[in-house]
Formats: C-alpha cells, sequence, structure tokens
C-alpha cells in the first residue's frame, strides 16, 4: 500500500495555484490518473519518484518512508524501486534497444520476453533515431519494466500507439502488473482507452 499526502506550490503564470492530494493506493492496484490540462498530474508522479518535493508532505510505501518533509526524510530516486515512463520518452540516443534494457537488469529471459510481448524482436539493434514514435514510446514502457518494478508511474503511456498496437500491450501488461504484484498509476487524458485496465479513477485538479 501507498499513502500520499501532499501539498505543493505550482509555478504558474498569476501564481497561486497549489496541488493538494490524499491519496491510498492498494498494491498490485491500477489508478487511471485524470484531470485538466495543467492540473499538476505530472509533477505528482514526479514527487512520487522523488525527481519534486513538495513543499509539505508524507510518502509511505509498503511500511517504508519514502518522503516525510517534517522529518525530513527524502528517499533518492533510485532507491524508491520504480519504473517511469516518461511523456518524452527520455530514452538514450547512444544506445541500441537492447541496451536500453541491459543497461536496466541482467535477466536476458526477462529481457527476451519484454521484447516478445510489445513486439519489438526485430527492433532490438536500433538506436532511437531508427524508431517510429511509437516504436520508442514501446522501449520507454519496456525498459521502465525491466527492472521488474514495485511501482510503475506512466505518463501518457500509450499516446502514440495505434488502436490495435495498444489493446493487445494494455492486455500484455495487465498480465506482468498482475504477476509482479505492481503498483501502477497511469495518467491519461483519455480514460477510454484504459478501459481494458481492471482499476481506480483519480482526478487531480480543482474539484
Ligand atoms: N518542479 C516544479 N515545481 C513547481 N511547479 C512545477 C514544477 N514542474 C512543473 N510545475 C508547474 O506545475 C503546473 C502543472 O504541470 P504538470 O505538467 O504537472 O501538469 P499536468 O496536469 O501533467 O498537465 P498536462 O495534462 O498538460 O500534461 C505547470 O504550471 C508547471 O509550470
Amino acid at each position: 500500500m501507498i499513502t500520499v499526502s501532499i501539498e505543493k506550490k505550482l509555478r504558474t503564470y498569476g501564481g497561486g495555484q497549489a496541488l493538494k492530494l490524499a491519496a491510498e493506493f492498494l498494491t498490485g492496484s491500477v489508478t487511471k490518473i485524470y484531470g485538466p490540462s495543467g492540473a499538476g498530474k505530472t509533477t505528482l508522479l514526479k514527487m512520487l519518484a522523488g525527481l519534486v518535493r513538495p513543499e509539505k508532505g508524507k510518502i509511505v510505501f509498503n511500511g517504508e518512508t519514502w518522503l516525510d518533509t517534517e522529518r525530513n526524510i527524502d528517499m533518492p530516486p533510485q532507491k524508491r524501486k520504480i519504473g517511469f515512463v516518461f511523456q518524452d520518452y527520455a530514452l538514450f540516443p547512444n544506445m541500441t534497444v537492447r541496451e536500453h534494457l541491459q543497461y536496466a537488469t541482467h535477466d536476458d529471459a526477462w529481457i527476451q520476453r519484454l521484447l516478445a510481448v510489445s513486439n519489438m524482436t526485430t527492433f532490438t539493434s536500433h538506436k532511437p533515431a531508427y524508431l517510429s514514435g511509437g516504436q520508442q514510446q514501446r522501449l520507454a514502457i519496456l525498459r521502465a519494466l525491466a527492472t521488474k518494478p514495485q511501482l510503475m508511474l506512466m505518463d501518457e503511456p500509450f499516446s502514440a500507439l495505434d488502436t490495435q498496437i495498444k489493446i493487445v500491450l494494455i492486455s500484455e501488461l495487465q498480465h506482468i502488473f498482475n504477476e509482479l504484484a505492481t503498483t501502477v498509476l497511469i495518467v491519461s487524458h483519455n480514460l477510454s482507452e484504459l478501459e481494458s485496465f481492471d482499476g481506480n479513477v483519480l482526478y487531480v485538479g480543482n474539484q
């Protein structure tokens, strides 16, 4: 279980806007996050990852305190056991698909499986510049999954995929998340694309 209570001032023109959130996420659950543009959805994922610090707040993951601003605890991102799929992918330009995955894990059988479920096996020696937008996006998902994270944070992870690929990939991901008991948070503008994910919905924004 992840327990989160956070207050963060957002840098907005005009100022004054803040993100305030208190929520619990059960282990192994999928939560679909939606809300207006600029409400702070990406910032919320970054705070969970330890990439952005709130002014005030507490994050406890399975009894382990990741953040407690009152006690000055702020666990660094690499210790938080998370996978992050960034909206802009954040791939390494000089690494091939296989190297991206080998950088994250030494488990070759797992790499093979990830490549197979995402239909990426034929592209293993390609660098990002030689991949389509949809292939780059799938690589970003695979790289995040490679470490078998306990918490998967996904920011608009399917935006570049065509419907057919999306349907197959989501069904494969659902199996993998169940197997690993991964807790998953997915930010999406398009909740209908996530229909096949069994999960809860969280609105971020002014009520
Ligand atoms: N580290 C930060 N500290 C404070 N404010 C930030 C930080 N990063 C981004 N912001 C501000 O937070 C606001 C919300 O941005 P964010 O990207 O989290 O929104 P979003 O809900 O994900 O929007 P979209 O749906 O358009 O992607 C923006 O006004 C942005 O300038």
